[in-house]
Parts: structure tokens; C-alpha cells; sequence
């Protein structure tokens, strides 16, 4: 581990599909950190909902939803889990269902509240993944990130982990972006890296070397 991992939140956000869970693994292996996958809160609440029929756009069912059974994310440096109870969420949350509904549910200012507070919860240090880290969540975070990389190139490469063909998933993906870009800018003093040319050591290392 890198001694001067202790104090430090690392924060790694960027459009859907750029590949922040990953990158944000490897970085937290490397410096042994945990990291915080917040996406994954987003997709709970929007698979809880889904489950319950409940209508996504409306905050009062959710949150009394999740209120009832509570969410808690696991921030593992290897893969984050999520579970409800006893119950383990972390293997539905990537479904295509899921995909279509969370832009909607984190369009939701109630819900972005109740994954903000639980993410301020967490002990330091860790690297956070997702769209508002470095901006909205840890603006004072010492390290930020901002991965983006064509739409095309982002579908092909999550071709591999859905059923579905890659003009259907870049289709979706950029329908995805503008739901999301509210929440989704660069914080100002993030640097930007274009994951396109680059394979995920590549995205990794490019981090690691401008971390102390
Ligand atoms: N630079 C890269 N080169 C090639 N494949 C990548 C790269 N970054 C991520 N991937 C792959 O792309 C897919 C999406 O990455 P993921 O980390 O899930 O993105 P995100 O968390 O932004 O949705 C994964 O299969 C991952 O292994
Ligand atoms: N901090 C965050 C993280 C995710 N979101 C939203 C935006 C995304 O559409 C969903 C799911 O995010 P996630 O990072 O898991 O999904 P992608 O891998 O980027 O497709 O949640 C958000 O609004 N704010």
C-alpha cells in the first residue's frame, strides 16, 4: 500500500460505460484503498422499485421503500456488493431494465440525498466512481478524474456484458448521457482523460502516476 493512500479521497467520475468501476478498482487495489461504486446505490434504488412496481418518477414511494428495507453498499477494493438485509442485490443491478430505468430515479433530488448521505458516511480513505464525486459529493477530495471515451467505443466494449447488439447499447448509452448530463460535468479541477486509445492498465497507470 502507498503510505500517502491514508488520508486521501481519490474521486473518478465520467459518462456511462467509460469505465470507472474498473479503472476505480485497479486504482484502489493499487494504492490499497477500498473504493465506492455510487452508481450502484442508484441502480438499488432503481431495482427495489422496479420490483415493487412502484412509478420511478415519483421520490415519496421510493424513499419509503427504501426506508422500510435499507440499502447498504459493501465498498470492497475488488468489486463493491450491495444488499438488502440478507439479501445480496449485487448481481441484479446490471440488467438492461435496471439500464433503462435509473437515469430516472437519479433524476430524483430525494434519492440523490439518501445515496450522498450514505456515501459522506464512509471512513476515508477510498477512491470514488461515479458522476458528481468530485463535483457535488467530495468537492474537496485532494485527486479528481473525468473518464470519457465515443459513445461507439464505450458500446463496443460493454457488448460483452449484455445481450444485447452494439448499435442497441450505443443507442441506449447516449440516450443515458443526456438523461444524465445535469449531474454529469467535470468538475473544474479534474483532469480529463480520453480512455478511447487506451486499454485499462493504460487508464490505470495514467492515474497512479499523478497520485503522490
Ligand atoms: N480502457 C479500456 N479499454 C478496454 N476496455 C475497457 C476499458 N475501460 C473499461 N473497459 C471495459 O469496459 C466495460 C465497462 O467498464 P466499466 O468499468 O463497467 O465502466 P463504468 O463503470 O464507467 O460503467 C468493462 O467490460 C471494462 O472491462
Ligand atoms: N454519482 C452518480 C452515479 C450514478 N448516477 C446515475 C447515472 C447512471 O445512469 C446511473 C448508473 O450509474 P453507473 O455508474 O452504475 O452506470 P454506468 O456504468 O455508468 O452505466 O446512476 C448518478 O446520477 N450519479
Amino acid at each position: 500500500m502507498r503510505y500517502t493512500a491514508l488520508l486521501m479521497i481519490v474521486t473518478i467520475d465520467g459518462v456511462a460505460a467509460s469505465g470507472k468501476s474498473s479503472v476505480s478498482s485497479g486504482v484502489a487495489q493499487a494504492l490499497g484503498v477500498p473504493y465506492v461504486s455510487s452508481g450502484l446505490l442508484y441502480r438499488a434504488a432503481t431495482l427495489l422499485g422496479l420490483e415493487a412496481s412502484l412509478d420511478l418518477h415519483a421520490a415519496p414511494g421510493l424513499l419509503t421503500l427504501l426506508g422500510a428495507h435499507p440499502v447498504r453498499l459493501e465498498p470492497l477494493a475488488g468489486g463493491n456488493r450491495v444488499w438488502q438485509g440478507e439479501r445480496e442485490l449485487t448481481d441484479d443491478l446490471h440488467s438492461s431494465r435496471v439500464d433503462r430505468g435509473v437515469s430516472v430515479v437519479a433524476a430524483l433530488p430525494e434519492v440523490r440525498e439518501w445515496v450522498d448521505a450514505q456515501l459522506r458516511a464512509l471512513p476515508e480513505p477510498f477512491v470514488a466512481e461515479g458522476r458528481d464525486m468530485g463535483t457535488n459529493v467530495f468537492p474537496h477530495a485532494s485527486h479528481k478524474f473525468y473518464l470519457t471515451a465515443s459513445a461507439r467505443i464505450r458500446a463496443e466494449r460493454r457488448a460483452r456484458e449484455r445481450p444485447e447488439d452494439v448499435p442497441a447499447i450505443e443507442a441506449a448509452l447516449q440516450r443515458r448521457d443526456e438523461l444524465d448530463t445535469v449531474q454529469s460535468a467535470p468538475a473544474p479541477d479534474a483532469l480529463v482523460i480520453d480512455t478511447g486509445p487506451l486499454d485499462l492498465q493504460g487508464v490505470i497507470d495514467t492515474i497512479l502516476t499523478r497520485l503522490p
